[in-house]
């Protein structure tokens, strides 16, 4: 680790720094009060962070507290020196009142600690959903060597023979609650069967899709992503990306090196091949901004939607992670699309390698599971992009459009991919859940659900409610589905065919604050538009009367952090960061050294 050419390391202007020893002793000092020795901080080793998310508040990411002690050991074994610390933790099931208000708290706490401390290269520990883009996005900003070590789903789920998916499972059991069908205790029962092991979700919810995508960036280890967390593969690989985080610090090998263009839209593609989540674009988006590239939503529709899909898991398939892992993971997938010219093969990953070099030729284990090109699930299985006048923008999945949502709504002959109906709108979670099976709002399989104040500033954090299950009694007759629109998320583990993450939101005055219940709403896929069909002037007039009573109405701050980030933050289009934060790039090479502290 002494080579010639190796880059100097920054921790030695806190460890060994002949030019300010009155300060070299205090930097020391604290960190040999553990019993680190001077030789170990001294002899020119790297010092490796490694960037704790797991917690007991965190369950998904748990797991990662074990493989440390794996990841520490190929640090050493490669003449590094580990320290661990914790990153803000989020639990997307558990934090209230959304994980979506923490991971631009997670990112601003760790640029700091990655910037402010005498930190050479980073293990990047993520895995639930806001674990992984808070983690890239402020390795982004600081630009030191960083890898991502994924902690993996839980391993299947099973429930009477079988197979019970993380989230997945949840939105079925609310309909059969609904309906009558199961008792509450069989509900609980039920949805627990889901997680039967530590790891995130085992569906193609939003942590298996951001891990994925983690990989396709080229930013963890190749095969890693798709690993259960439980498996002896997964420690293996903990122990891997310890080793070659050393290596990446001697090679000066950053995520500006990684993060490029192409590996952004290779991230796009394999989105679509795996059925990711909608969540995907709000994070890969925000990675992108930190980083400096410019990754227009349009992109994802021009790069993504006419890749087929090729990842049968839950929630637009059968499987669960298990099966991905056993089939091949990424790896296999993004062969496949290699075969057909999709992904720039040229793309440098973690492992000094290219993603081609790491993929070719990588064979698809089992076909049921991760099918050939030749034989998707799907064709054009990508998000589409629609706009008009409830919204600048807002993405549609159309993977997870299924034959009895398009017999219904894109089945007529003039104009297949086109539906109109009465809009029912509700002002938050609470209104749907206390109104939705209230006969009185006349709802019938023609209405389009619409949930407004959801969005970053209105809920604020932008909340996953925007899936709505129909009300009971159009559940019991057999109508499983309405379409959903509106300015939140959804859950990645979602069936539901949502026009989601619409921005502006209702909060920031966008067109959703203006509809009201029985306005008759039309979308229209091919041509990309999302109207409510009334006048102009009576938009207006309604906007005139809405911004007079102050705008559209919200929720006061319960917290310090709510009301700092609802000033700051920008809309899900383009990525929902901490406006300005976006200058800050680089930091590690263009912003110098922070000061001294005493
Ligand atoms: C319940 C499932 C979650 C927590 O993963 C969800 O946030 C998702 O988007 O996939």
């Amino acid at each position: 680790m002494t080579s010639e050419n190796q880059p100097k390391l920054r921790s030695r202007a806190w460890f060994d720094n002949p030019d300010n020893i009155d300060m070299t002793a205090l930097y020391l000092e604290r960190y040999l009060n553990f019993g680190l020795s001077l030789e170990e901080l001294q002899s020119g080793k790297p010092i490796i962070g490694i960037a704790q998310t797991g917690s007991d508040l965190s369950p998904c990411n748990r797991h990662h507290l074990v493989l440390a002690e794996r990841v520490r050991e190929g640090i050493r074994e490669m003449g590094g020196i580990a320290l661990e610390f914790p990153v803000h933790p989020i639990q997307e099931t558990g934090k209230r009142p959304t994980a979506g208000l923490d991971r631009n708290l997670a990112y601003l706490g760790l640029v700091e600690l990655l910037y402010g401390y005498p930190l050479d290269g980073v293990v990047l520990t993520v895995g639930c959903d806001k674990t992984t883009p808070a983690c890239l996005m402020a390795a982004a900003t600081v630009n030191i060597p960083a890898i991502a070590l994924s902690v993996g789903p839980m391993l299947n789920g099973w429930h009477k023979g079988e197979r019970t998916g993380s989230g997945t499972i949840v939105w079925k059991a609310r309909e059969l609650l609904a309906a009558g069908e199961i008792e509450a205790k069989e509900f609980i029962r039920l949805v627990a069967s889901s997680a039967p092991s530590t790891g995130y979700c085992n569906t193609m919810g939003t942590a298996t899709t951001m891990n994925s995508l983690t990989e396709a960036l080229g930013m963890s280890l190749p095969g890693s992503a798709a690993i259960p967390a439980p498996y002896r593969d997964r420690q293996e690989v903990a122990y891997d990306t310890g080793k070659r985080i050393v290596e990446m610090v001697a090679e000066d090998l950053k995520p500006s090196d990684i993060l490029t263009r192409e590996a952004f839209e290779n991230a796009i593609v394999v989105n679509s091949a795996i059925g990711g989540s909608t969540n995907a674009p709000i994070h890969i988006n925000a990675i992108a901004r930190h980083i400096g590239v410019e990754l227009p939503l349009d992109t994802w529709q021009e790069k993504g939607h006419h890749v087929p899909l090729l990842v049968n898991l839950q929630p637009a398939g059968e499987y669960l992670g298990e099966d991905y892992y056993r089939a091949g993971g990424v790896p296999a997938v993004v062969a496949q699309l290699m075969g057909q010219g999709l992904i720039h093969e040229g793309a440098v990953t973690v492992n000094g390698k290219t993603i081609g070099d790491n993929c070719r030729g990588v064979a698809i284990e089992d076909e049921k599971v991760i099918r050939p090109f030749e034989a998707p699930l799907k064709e054009e299985a990508g998000f589409v992009v629609l706009r008009g006048n409830l919204f600048d923008s807002a993405i549609m999945k159309t993977s997870v459009i299924d034959q009895a949502f398009r017999a219904r709504y894109l089945s007529n002959p003039e104009d297949p991919e086109a539906f109109e109906g009465p809009a029912v709108v509700f002002d938050g979670p609470e209104d749907y859940h206390h109104r939705i099976d209230d006969p009185a709002l006349g709802i019938t399989p023609e209405t389009l659900l619409f949930m407004r104040g959801a969005g970053p500033i209105g809920y604020p954090g932008a909340a996953e409610v925007v899936n709505m299950r129909p009300p009971a009694y159009l559940i019991r007759e057999g109508v499983h589905a309405l379409p959903c629109i509106g300015d939140g998320r959804q859950s990645g583990t979602s069936g539901s065919p949502s026009i989601l993450n619409a921005s502006p939101e209702a909060a920031a005055m966008g067109g959703l604050a203006l509809i009201r219940t029985g306005d008759r709403v039309r979308i229209d896929l091919r041509k990309g538009t999302a109207d409510v069909l009334i006048p102009d002037e009576e938009l207006a007039e309604r906007r005139r009367v809405l911004a007079e009573a102050g705008g559209y109405p919200y929720p006061a701050s319960q917290t310090p952090w709510q009301e700092i980030q609802r000033g700051i933050v920008g809309q899900m289009e383009t990525g929902a960061i901490l406006e300005g934060a976006e200058k800050y790039q680089k930091i590690a090479q263009t912003r110098g050294l922070p000061r001294d502290n005493h």
